[in-house]
C-alpha cells in the first residue's frame, strides 16, 4: 500500500464567520493543494511527516493501543466529536485549552481519525507524509486541505473506500465523498473547535459552492472572475477567532445578529450578481455591484471583530488603484482578496504592494484526488 491523494485549499468569497452561524457563504477551491502520501510498512511503528511545519513525530503501536479501549471502529459517516477519545488524546500529547500549537492541532487531528477507523482492529504500522503549497493558517482552508487528505487516505487504508490506485481515473463517487467529508469535517472540529463545514466541503468537492446550514450547493455557471489573493503574513488561529466572534453575538446579540444577516444577504446578492454575468452581457454595473458588496461585507467583518491593521492597509493601498478589497477565511490577519476588472493591468499583481497571486475562479481547480 502506497499511494498519494491531495486536496485543494479555498477562498470564501462572502459568508465567513456568518456561515458558522447558519448563514450563507460562496467559497471556491484554488489551484493550491495539500498532498498526502501513506506508505503501510512493517516496522510497528506510525511516522507522521509534517515539513510545511517542521514537525517529524513518530509513535510505537504499543502505546497506541492503549489510547483505543473507547473507540468501535466505525467506519460510517460520523457527525459528534468522541469527546472521550479527544480527552484521552489530549493527555497523550499534552495539549491543554490554551495551547494552540500547530503541531499538536495536526497531531491531534491524524491520531483521531487513524484511532477512530482502526480502534477496533490491527492498528496497521504506517508512514504518513503530508506537504502543501497553501501557506498554513492563513485563510485558505490549509487545516481543511489537511483534513480531507487525512480522512481520504486512511478510510482507504482502512478498506472503507476504494484506493485511488485501482482505477485512477475512477474517482470516488458521492458516498464515499460524502463519507470523506464527515471524517474530515471530525479533523476540522480539533483544529478549529467550532467550523461550519464549508471549507472542509470546497476540499472534498472542488468547484463553487453555496453553504448553507450544512447543505452544499455546487454553483455550476460562473463567470471568469480575476481575484488577486494577497497574504499579510499576519498568524492567527482560526479557533481563536471563531470562538471571538461567538462571544461578541453574545454579549451584544441584537447588535451582531442584524449584522451576520446583512452578510447573509450580501452572498445572496452576489450569487445572483454571478449568474447574471453568465447569462447576459457583463457590464461595469456588475463589477460596481460585486465591489460595493466586498466593502460592505469588509466592514462587517471589521464590527465582527476579525479585522488587522495589516488588511486595513491591503483596502486603503488597493483602492488608490481603483480596486476592493476584504479578508478570506478567518481574518485577524491571514489573506485578503482583490477584485480585478476585465482591464486591470496584468502587472498590478507583480508590485510589492500587492498580492501574491492571480487566480482565476472559473479555472476551478479538481476536488479530492
Ligand atoms: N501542511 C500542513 N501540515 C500540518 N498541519 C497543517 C498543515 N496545514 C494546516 N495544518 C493544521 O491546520 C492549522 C491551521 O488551521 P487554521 O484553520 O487556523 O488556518 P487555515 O485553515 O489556513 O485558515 P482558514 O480556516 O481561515 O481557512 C495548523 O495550525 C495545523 O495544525
Ligand atoms: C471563519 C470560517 O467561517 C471560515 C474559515 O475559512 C470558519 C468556518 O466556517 O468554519
Ligand atoms: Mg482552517
Amino acid at each position: 500500500m502506497d499511494y498519494i491523494v491531495s486536496a485543494p485549499g479555498k477562498a470564501i468569497l462572502h459568508g465567513e464567520h456568518a456561515v458558522v452561524h447558519g448563514k450563507a457563504a460562496l467559497a471556491v477551491s484554488l489551484n493550491l493543494r495539500t498532498y498526502l502520501r501513506l506508505k503501510a510498512s512493517t516496522t510497528g511503528k506510525v511516522y507522521l511527516n509534517l515539513p510545511n511545519i517542521d514537525a517529524f513525530l513518530c509513535w510505537d503501536l504499543a502505546e497506541l493501543k492503549q489510547l483505543t479501549p473507547y473507540t468501535c471502529g466505525k467506519k460510517k459517516e460520523v457527525k459528534h466529536l468522541d469527546a472521550e477519545l479527544v480527552r484521552r488524546l489530549r493527555e497523550f500529547v499534552g495539549v491543554t485549552n490554551e495551547n494552540l500549537d500547530t503541531c499538536n492541532m495536526a497531531t491531534l487531528a491524524f491520531l483521531y481519525i487513524y484511532l477512530s477507523l482502526f480502534g477496533s482492529e490491527e492498528l496497521p504500522s504506517l508512514t504518513v507524509s503530508v506537504w502543501s503549497e497553501l501557506p498554513t493558517g492563513a485563510g485558505l482552508g490549509s487545516s481543511a486541505a489537511y483534513s480531507v487528505c487525512l480522512a481520504a487516505a486512511l478510510l482507504c487504508a482502512s478498506g472503507a473506500i476504494p484506493t485511488p490506485l485501482w482505477d485512477p481515473t475512477a474517482g470516488w463517487c458521492q458516498e464515499d465523498l460524502e463519507l470523506i467529508n464527515s471524517w474530515a469535517f471530525q479533523g476540522e472540529m480539533i483544529i478549529h473547535g467550532n467550523p461550519s463545514g464549508v471549507d472542509n466541503a470546497v476540499g472534498t468537492w472542488g468547484g463553487m459552492l453555496r453553504f448553507l446550514a450544512g447543505k452544499i450547493i455546487p454553483l455550476g455557471r460562473v463567470p471568469l472572475l480575476r481575484i488577486l489573493l494577497t497574504n499579510t503574513k499576519i498568524p492567527r488561529s482560526t479557533k481563536v477567532l471563531v470562538a471571538g466572534v461567538k462571544d461578541r453575538i453574545n454579549k451584544f446579540p441584537s447588535i451582531i445578529t442584524p449584522v451576520l444577516d446583512s452578510v447573509d444577504a450580501i452572498s445572496c446578492t452576489c450569487e445572483k450578481v454571478l449568474s447574471e454575468m453568465t447569462c447576459e452581457p457583463i457590464t461595469g454595473e456588475h463589477y460596481n455591484i460585486l465591489e460595493e458588496l466586498i466593502d460592505i461585507n469588509q466592514h462587517h467583518l471589521n464590527v465582527m471583530g476579525v479585522g488587522h491593521p495589516a488588511l486595513d492597509t491591503l483596502c486603503r493601498v488597493t483602492l488608490t488603484r481603483g480596486l476592493h478589497s476584504k479578508l478570506t477565511g478567518a481574518g485577524g490577519g491571514g489573506c485578503g482578496i482583490t477584485l480585478l476588472r476585465p482591464g486591470n493591468d496584468e502587472t498590478l499583481a507583480q508590485e510589492r504592494s500587492f498580492g501574491v497571486q492571480v487566480l482565476l475562479c472559473h479555472r476551478l481547480s479538481s476536488p479530492i484526488s
